[in-house]
């Protein structure tokens, strides 16, 4: 018996053992979708222990497909008819684009026709018995997602002129190591590539040389998806047959464009999509060797991932702001660009309800508890046709935004936003850095002394404001900072519990 539950700043949804894959998806992620064609940048993960779920959940048998394989066919039916015929704009780094001459473009092409062509061989392989490592999962061998409805979709109220790039990439992090799950290693070499998580100008993560592929329709970004699934890293254990042993990152990335005259890009945005490797208790598991490393590892980035959830809690009503340990992890430093006011984020929690698992489900619970309160505020960059010689002023403008409606939302609370950190682990991607940053502060000289006037202005609101709501209101913080102090003890103590747990 398998229970799903979303969880998310909107709220909480509970879906039954009974509950259709539709169901779910049309409770969860399809508001997610709308938000991505309208311009918006969304997270969805699952969470839960192993043999949960989740990679059900995520992507379903062939006969009862699951959010992802949903979540394209939604996404293309909605673009019918008003897909960018080229490929001449690819995205790149976290949230830009370049513009590709015509050998690059040629060149990506026949890299997209290999790439779809390894699938055909792989299916051959498959059926003579070579390999069995997505046997009983959720794909079939034509690439076809029998399941999905054809028909649901959104309508987009765009004018006529533009259209939309579509681009995937999927990738795993696999005992703190990010590999491109469409990466072709040739025949006989087992080493793949690491990639680095990088920083662009404006702070955001990104995986530096991740590729992405540009997919035409939902078929063909079904058949990428499988390409990868096959390379992601399952074994058995004695819970799962079929346990995901790291975690998965499927990304679309959405272009609009301008397409009249020279194609302009007006916005970029991203739907990711995460399935979490589950948390293990080694008492339960009996893992040794190779399996008992990944379950120290899945279970240290998922702790992370909890330490991170609970300082942006803590910080949105304190005085004094907690350090989040983004960095702790890769997971953690890769979603950080989600969780710091760049998209809407909702977990998918999954519940196996055998009794066995009684006390790691309700950590679990607790865990999705906790992470419902956490108010990410988002904010959708726009980008113009000079994208890079304005990049400064956009992140300006966007901080603004965000910081307008964060004030809109938390009214006398403090920021759920978290600082961007200043020290680079990895690359700094320099091109045109200086200019940049010449620009950014120039622009942020401005908007400091602009700041400085709304700001005596917004404290006399302020004081207003508190004068009118008065006593009542503040006894009620006070009593609502007493709860959140409990449950945060209590969660701490949850959490050294757990740490202790795994060791
Ligand atoms: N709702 C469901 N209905 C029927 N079978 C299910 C359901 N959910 C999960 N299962 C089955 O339970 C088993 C474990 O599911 P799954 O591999 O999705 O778990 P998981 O949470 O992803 O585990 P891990 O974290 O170890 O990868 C699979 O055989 C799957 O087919």
């Amino acid at each position: 018996m398998f229970c799903v539950m979303l969880s998310c700043c909107c709220g909480v949804q509970v879906f039954g053992p009974e509950a259709s894959q539709k169901t779910v998806f049309e409770g969860s992620v399809r508001g997610l979708v709308q938000d991505v064609l309208q311009g918006g940048n969304c997270l969805l993960f699952t969470y839960g222990v192993t043999n949960a779920g989740k990679t059900f959940t995520f992507l379903g048998p062939d006969h009862n497909s699951g959010l992802l394989p949903r979540s394209l066919s939604v996404i293309f039916n909605s673009m019918e008819g008003r897909l960018y015929g080229r490929s001449d704009l690819k995205p790149q780094r976290c949230r830009d684009f370049s513009r590709l001459t015509p050998d690059q473009q040629a060149a990506e092409i026949s890299s997209k026709r290999n790439l779809l062509r390894l699938l055909k061989e792989n299916d051959k392989s498959l059926t003579a018995g070579k390999s069995a490592s997505f046997e009983g999962s959720s794909i079939s061998s034509d690439g076809s997602m029998n399941s999905v409805s054809e028909t649901d979709s959104f309508c987009l109220d765009f004018p006529s002129n533009v259209r939309f790039s579509v681009w995937v990439s999927f990738c795993e992090i696999y005992n703190e190591n990010i590999h491109d799950l469409l990466e072709q290693v040739p025949s006989g070499q087992h080493k793949r590539t690491v990639l680095r998580l990088s920083q662009d100008v404006k702070g955001n993560s990104f995986i530096k040389d991740l590729r992405w592929i540009q997919v035409n329709s939902s078929e063909e970004a079904y058949k990428v998806m499988k390409i990868g699934k096959r390379n992601q890293s399952l074994s058995a254990t004695r819970l799962n047959q079929l346990s995901s042993r790291s975690h998965s990152i499927f990304s679309i990335r959405i272009l609009r464009i301008d397409d009249s005259g020279v194609p302009r890009v007006h916005t970029i945005s991203e739907l990711s999509l995460c399935d979490l490797a589950g948390s293990e208790r080694c008492s339960r598991t009996h893992n040794t060797g190779e399996r008992l490393k990944e379950a120290g590892n899945i279970n240290g980035s998922l702790l992370t991932l909890g330490k991170c959830i609970n300082a942006m809690r803590l910080n949105q009503n304190a005085k004094f702001q907690h350090h989040v340990p983004f960095r702790e992890s890769k997971l953690t430093h890769f979603l950080q660009f989600f969780f710091c006011g760049s998209g809407r984020v909702s977990m998918v929690v999954n519940i196996n309800q055998n009794s066995s698992c009684f006390d790691e489900t309700l950590n679990v619970l607790k865990f999705s508890a906790l992470a419902q309160k956490v108010v990410v505020v988002n904010s959708r960059p726009v980008l113009d046709d000079s994208t890079c010689h304005k990049s400064a002023m956009e992140l300006s403008l966007i901080i603004d935004e965000a910081d307008q409606r964060r004030n809109m939302l938390n009214q006398g609370r403090r920021s759920s936003l978290v600082a961007w950190e200043t020290s680079l682990e990895d690359v700094l991607e320099a091109e045109d850095s200086e200019e940049w940053k010449e620009e950014e502060e120039d622009f942020m000289e401005g908007t400091v002394l602009e700041a400085g006037g709304e700001e005596e202005d917004g404290d006399r609101t302020m004081e207003e404001e508190t004068e009118k709501f008065g006593q009542e209101a503040a006894l009620r913080l006070v009593l609502e900072a007493q709860i959140r102090e409990e449950v945060s003890a209590e969660f701490m103590e949850l959490f050294n519990k757990m740490e202790k747990d795994y060791r």
